[in-house]
Parts: C-alpha cells; sequence; structure tokens
C-alpha cells in the first residue's frame, strides 16, 4: 500500500515505522499545505496534522480521489461538511478521535457502564485527562468521544471544561510533560466512588489502529468508524 502521511510529527513519524513494519511503502511526507501532485500515486492519506489544517487536508484527499484516515483532534465543527463532501465525491473516510483498540474498547466499556449509572441519583459523573504539554486542544478528542458515549446513555446533555452545570459532565484537562494520552471516568459517591481509566504507555496503539484502519478501508467507499474497522458492537 501507498501511503502519504500529512502531518510528520511525533504520529507520522510513529505510523511510517509501523506501515513500513507492515511492508508498506510511504510516498509523501507533508509536513505543511501540499498540493494534488504530492498526493497523486497514494493508496491511502493518513493526517495526523494541526486542528487548523485537518479538514483541508481532508477535502483535497476526497477532492482528488484518495481515501483519507485522520486522526486529528479539535477540527470537529467541520466533521459534517466532510462526511457530505465524501459522498458528494463517493470517497472514503475515517475519523477517530482515537486509533488504538485499548481506547476503543474503553469506548464501549464507558457506554456500558453510563447506562447502568443512569438512575443512580448517588453517584455524579466527572472526567479527567492527562496528555503532554504540546498538544495543542482540551479537551482531547477522546475525552469528547467519552463525553458523548456517557450523554448518549444517561439524562447528561452536555460536558463543559471544569465547570459544569446539573445536567453536565465536568471535564478536567491536566498538561504534564510526556504523557501520551490517560482519561479516567468517576462516578463519584458519598460511601465510594467507581472509576475507570485507560493508560496510553506510548503512542504506538494510535498509531497501529491508523495503520490497520488505512489497510481496511482499501477498495471502500463511504465514511466509516473505528467500530467498523475493529468490527465492535
Ligand atoms: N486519533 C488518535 O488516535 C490520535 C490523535 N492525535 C492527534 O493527532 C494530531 C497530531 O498529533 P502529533 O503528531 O502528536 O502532533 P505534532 O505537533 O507532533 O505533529 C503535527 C505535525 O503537523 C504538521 N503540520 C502543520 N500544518 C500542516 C498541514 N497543513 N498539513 C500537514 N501537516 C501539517 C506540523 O508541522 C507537525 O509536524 C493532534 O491533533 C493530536 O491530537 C494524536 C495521537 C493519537
Ligand atoms: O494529542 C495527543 O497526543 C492525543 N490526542 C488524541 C486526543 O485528543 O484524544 C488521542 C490521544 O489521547 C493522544
Amino acid at each position: 500500500m501507498k501511503i502519504a502521511l500529512l502531518g510528520y510529527g511525533k504520529m507520522g513519524k510513529m505510523i511510517e515505522q509501523i506501515a513500513i513494519s507492515r511492508n508498506h511503502e510511504i510516498i509523501a511526507k507533508i509536513d505543511n499545505e501540499f498540493t494534488s501532485k504530492d498526493i497523486a500515486g497514494a493508496d491511502v492519506a493518513i493526517d495526523f496534522s494541526v486542528p487548523s489544517a485537518a479538514f483541508g487536508n481532508i477535502t483535497s484527499c476526497l477532492e482528488n480521489g484518495v481515501p483519507v484516515i485522520s486522526g486529528t483532534t479539535g477540527w470537529l465543527d467541520n466533521y459534517d461538511k466532510a462526511v457530505d463532501l465524501c459522498h458528494r465525491q463517493k470517497g472514503a473516510f475515517i475519523y477517530a478521535s482515537n486509533f488504538s483498540l485499548g481506547v476503543n474498547i474503553f469506548f464501549q466499556l464507558n457506554e456500558y457502564l453510563a447506562r447502568m449509572m443512569s438512575n443512580l441519583e448517588e453517584y455524579q459523573v466527572s472526567m479527567e485527562e492527562i496528555h503532554h504539554t504540546q498538544k495543542l486542544d482540551a479537551p482531547s478528542g477522546t475525552a469528547i468521544t467519552l463525553a458523548e458515549g456517557i450523554i448518549k446513555n444517561s439524562s447528561k446533555t452536555g460536558w463543559q471544561l471544569d465547570k459544569a452545570g446539573d445536567n453536565e459532565i465536568p471535564i478536567t484537562a491536566k498538561r504534564i510533560e510526556n504523557v501520551p494520552g490517560t482519561h479516567s471516568i468517576r462516578y463519584s459517591g458519598k460511601v465510594d466512588d467507581i472509576e475507570i481509566t485507560h493508560t496510553a504507555h506510548s503512542r504506538e496503539g494510535f498509531a497501529l489502529g491508523a495503520v490497520i484502519a488505512a489497510e481496511w478501508i482499501i477498495g471502500k467507499t463511504g465514511v466509516f468508524s473505528m467500530k467498523d474497522v475493529l468490527n465492535l458492537d
């Protein structure tokens, strides 16, 4: 598989290593704006860039008939437009706030727990995410997906960073040197707390998941998620 990397930072470099170890070829390493020529000949593009560039990068891929996997977070105001464009172009597109197998299992566990807790008024839900200090967005994309999973399965109506209203989930975002990504959901009660945590030990799981998604999307048309790739549910 010929891969164009859109974003050659921490994730782009890790994806390169994993892709090569799985016998794929990196035909472009793009770290800034690019033209159609730069991605010509790619079977798939993998975008781990910056929030301000992701939607433009995805648009360029879809307009040039290149399937695109995006892991960039913090651009989701434009997600519906990307979906529309993908359908109009009959292209192929996957966005995931987190590509690791462990986090995708954790997403399911979170929804299951939220359903169990939904009628227990004695517990207050809250969330904490911890990432390295270079992270541009807060809360993390993963924390937003987790919050959406709780909202779908409870009477909560939204989330807020730090403070939250009665019906909202408070999210705390901490930035600590070298932390790849830790997410915890806590249900606090008077007599006890229940807490679930996912801790990434490195970026390897994110990168492997993105390469697996790229392998999976070849030959497909449509908008997919990691649930489709991993056959979860
Ligand atoms: N979905 C997931 O599983 C994961 C998502 N992420 C997200 O991926 C993104 C990248 O993360 P890192 O690699 O850690 O960041 P990074 O800052 O190390 O790398 C981003 C790279 O994008 C480049 N860039 C800037 N403008 C660009 C453009 N127009 N086109 C292409 N590249 C451009 C930058 O020069 C930089 O090298 C972030 O949004 C992060 O939140 C990170 C890890 C896992
Ligand atoms: O920026 C990161 O590093 C990460 N970003 C993603 C997010 O915002 O959830 C995924 C992972 O937690 C690492």
